[in-house]
């Protein structure tokens, strides 16, 4: 389909020519003065004077439709005969902008409807990470509601930080901002009532960026969002833009990818740039800079540039300054990216809240009694439900307990522990016969991962691979494992998929036969580095016997014995501590979590062995589990008869006194 014409085959833009040609030159002058005085409607731009001074009819024609696109051009010139009193010419006009105007209309339609089509046809199926090829889920049945918090403040925090601060969602909600729905991302600030041209959208590693983008799409190719406001919504994904950053082209064919007919509707699309949105996934993975181009930027969208200059364009808002932008980006890169962006909305996705964890196991499953199964067995566990924030780690979950039901497992067996479930979730990656990793390698990628967690560090670059004995080449076991990613921000950097899983390798380097590192306990102990308690939780873990076979099944590796007896110590110091002072009450929740993380009773028995009774204030600790089954599932590990337990409650607390002795 070629430019809006009208039947004898003459598009409106020659059409406008034509009716300018027919003026004497007295009256293109005139006609000249008043389009130089015209004030155009919000939202598009005037025509400059200078150049409407020097342009001849065509030029004319050209700059007008140019600046306000053909309808609007149309628009301001019968405005313009009619001022000057040039009826017959406004009359002429009117016969054919009326027949224009109902083919104009069905034309719209038409590709609008096979725009939407194509992007349903296209986003409507997601693949999980693991899932072979031709292996798809429905985006509607598997999504899930996401939190999202409006104006949070961007702190120079890491994602571990944020992980550990994971069950802290309603303070941050209290303290930095407020909930915002998807459907009211664009719409006007409270305050000032001005809209938001650009909304970006930020959070950790599988949080659901990518989801959360595509849906978007979804939602407004099948009529459910945004309807008003934009009539066409484009995405662009910063990872296929980096495949084309070599490549010359024009921003209309960039996204005329998702357009069956290409090009010719895009005239008089973007023409409307006030109507459309661009939805920009994943400016984290960028490969290259916008911040290189400031002086190569170009204005118009039929310009041929570099891909990087096109996209620095857009984001820098020298192209279609009116259009909006939806970003997608990490945390961790935001800070590089500031610059580019006037006055956005920012929002924050905080995953998942409690309800709607239970509202995912009920999606992926699709079946409510297997749901239930799975769910009551990880709200026990308060390490594991409170990961479940992550949509990523509730996919992991989730894979895992369902494999375990499909091989009739037992399934309390497997999510009993949270290193049992990673352990489970290691084993299914390794397929028999499959590729394994070389010892050597596997303790390099367990040393730079301890590495990061000292320091802060979830971005791994070639030097760190080779400062850890590993090439490039090295690391693909661990990619084709998914347990390892290219990264995302500049070229040849890696991460961990998830930050739990550089904490599970980590607290692998310290149980390896031949490193030895006790500083990691000493470091537990001081709360300004909590983040490394999941590191040490899987340690505790590695003390059960069948987690060490497994492991060292895995990764052909052996795991030492010696660690048993520093965590014994450092956990009879933490008790006794704790015993002394009962302020530190509430730190011994996290010290029996631990135990109960080992199921191993040997080492129970000798950790509590100089101990008659216990107090726990497991209330204030923890609202969520007072709420459960099971109020505190690590108990079983003492295998204490009911009367064992004594609760107290108390005004905001409730203290378990466990009598050992009993
Ligand atoms: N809203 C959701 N509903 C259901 N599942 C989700 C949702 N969001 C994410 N997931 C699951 O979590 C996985 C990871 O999500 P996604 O890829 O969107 O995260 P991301 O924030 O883009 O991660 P990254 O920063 O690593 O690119 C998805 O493959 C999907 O299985």
């Amino acid at each position: 389909m070629g430019p809006l014409r009208i039947n004898d085959g003459e598009s409106l833009r020659c059409r406008l020519v034509r009716y300018l040609e027919e003026l004497t030159d007295e009256e293109f002058k005139k006609f000249k003065l008043y389009l130089e005085d015209s004030s155009p409607r919000e939202g598009f731009l005037r025509v400059p004077r200078g150049q409407i001074k020097k342009a001849d009819n065509t030029d004319v024609a050209e700059l007008m439709v140019r600046h306000y696109g053909e309808c609007e051009a149309w628009d301001v010139a019968l405005m313009i005969w009619e001022k000057m009193g040039l009826r017959e010419l406004w009359e002429q006009f009117i016969l054919n902008i009326c027949l224009y105007f109902f083919i104009f209309h069905l034309t719209d339609i038409g590709n609008r409807r096979t725009y939407r089509n194509r992007i349903i046809e296209k986003f409507q199926l997601m693949r999980d990470r693991n899932s072979c090829p031709g292996e798809y889920e429905n985006l509607h049945h598997r999504f899930t509601q996401l939190l999202l918090l409006q104006e949070y403040r961007y702190r120079e925090q890491k994602e571990h930080e944020l992980l550990a601060s994971g069950r802290e969602h309603a303070e941050i909600m209290e303290n930095q901002g407020q909930l915002i729905e998807v459907a009211a991302l664009f719409d006007p600030y409270e305050k000032t009532g001005v809209h938001p041209q650009i909304v970006v959208l930020q959070g950790a590693a599988g949080i659901g960026k990518t989801t959360l983008a595509r849906k978007v799409m979804l939602d407004w190719a099948e009529g459910n969002l945004y309807q008003d406001k934009f009539h066409y919504v484009f995405y662009l994904s910063c990872r296929e833009m980096n495949h084309l950053r070599e490549k010359k082209t024009k921003f209309a064919d960039l996204i005329t990818n998702d357009w069956p007919s290409l090009e010719d509707p895009m005239t008089e699309i973007l023409s409307q740039p006030e109507k459309l949105l661009f939805v920009i996934d994943g400016l984290d993975e960028l490969k290259f800079s916008c911040d290189e181009h400031s002086f190569d930027l170009c204005k118009h969208w039929n310009q041929r540039q570099p891909v990087p200059i096109l996209l620095s364009s857009l984001l820098r808002k020298t192209m279609l300054p009116e259009s909006s932008l939806l970003i997608t980006t990490r945390l961790t890169a935001l800070g590089k990216c500031d610059f580019l962006f006037e006055n956005p909305r920012h929002v924050e996705i905080l995953g998942f809240s409690e309800e709607d964890r239970w509202k995912y196991f009920c999606n992926f499953f699709g079946d409510e009694d297997k749901a239930q199964q799975a769910f009551s067995l990880i709200v026990n566990n308060e390490t594991l439900f409170t990961m479940c924030f992550v949509p990523l780690m509730c996919w992991i979950i989730c894979t895992c307990l369902k494999q375990q039901m499909r091989r009739k497992k037992d399934l309390k067996q497997s999510s009993k522990t949270t290193t049992t479930l990673y352990m489970c979730y290691l084993s299914s990656l390794v397929t028999p016969g499959g590729r394994s990793c070389p010892v050597q390698h596997h303790r390099g990628l367990c040393r730079m991962a301890a590495e990061g967690i000292w320091e802060g560090k979830i971005l791994f670059d070639e030097d760190d691979l080779r400062r850890h004995g590993l090439e490039a080449s090295d690391v693909s076991a661990f990619l084709d494992m998914h347990i390892f990613q290219r990264d995302t921000d500049s070229e040849n950097c890696y991460s961990f998929i998830h930050l739990s899983f550089q904490e599970f390798f980590a607290a692998m380097f310290y149980a390896l036969e031949e490193e030895k590192e006790i500083n990691l306990l000493e470091k537990c102990r001081d709360s300004a580095t909590s983040f490394v308690a999941l590191t040490v939780h899987f340690l505790f873990g590695f003390l059960n016997a069948d987690n060490r076979k497994r492991l060292e099944e895995i990764f052909r590796c052996k795991i030492s014995q010696e660690i048993k007896i520093d965590l014994l110590q450092w956990i009879q110091a933490g008790i006794e501590q704790q015993h002394r002072d009962s302020s530190l009450r509430n730190d011994l929740l996290e010290i029996f979590s631990h135990l109960y993380e080992t199921q191993n009773e040997e080492f129970v028995t000798s950790a509590i062995a100089h101990f008659s009774e216990i107090s726990l204030n497991i209330y204030s600790n923890t609202p969520h589990v007072s709420s459960m089954h099971h109020p505190v599932p690590w108990a079983s590990v003492f295998h204490l008869p009911p009367q064992g337990i004594e609760c107290q409650s108390h005004v905001g607390e409730m203290v378990l006194i466990v009598n050992l002795k009993s």
